[in-house]
């Protein structure tokens, strides 16, 4: 999965200055970061009315559409996959500590 992101987070990059006749990334890039965000809130609704319809197909396509433009987002941001994921990591690792710590000693 991670690889997968990582793969489009960088077609994402080379497109941005590509031709927007011929490129959705760019198109999208040169309508601004409002459209961008616009987007990312639009599929996002989207995947949420799928999932409450319980279409499991539709979910799998519309969550693809929310990653798609959320790494658009983050792209016109300049903002990396590796910044969300190590900020994820993170969250993993003081979630693990207090988890441990609530548990009782052996
Ligand atoms: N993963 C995607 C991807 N997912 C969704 N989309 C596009 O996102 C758009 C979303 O559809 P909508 O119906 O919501 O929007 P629309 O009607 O096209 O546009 P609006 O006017 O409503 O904004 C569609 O045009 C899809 O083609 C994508 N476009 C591109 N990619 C990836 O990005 C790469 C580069 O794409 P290009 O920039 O087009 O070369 C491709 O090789 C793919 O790997």
């Amino acid at each position: 999965m991670r690889e997968t992101l990582h793969q489009l987070e960088q077609t994402i990059r080379q497109r941005r200055s590509a031709d927007p006749s011929t490129s959705y990334v760019a198109k999208l890039t040169a309508r601004g970061r409002g459209k961008i965000a616009q987007k990312v809130g639009e599929e996002a609704v989207e995947t949420v009315i799928a999932a409450m319809a319980d279409d499991r197909a539709g979910v799998v396509g519309e969550s693809a559409d929310l990653l798609f433009h959320l790494l658009l987002l983050l792209a016109d941001l300049d903002i990396s996959l590796d910044d969300v994921c190590d900020e994820l990591e993170r969250r993993e690792g003081v979630s693990g500590i207090a988890e441990k710590a609530s548990r009782p000693a052996d």
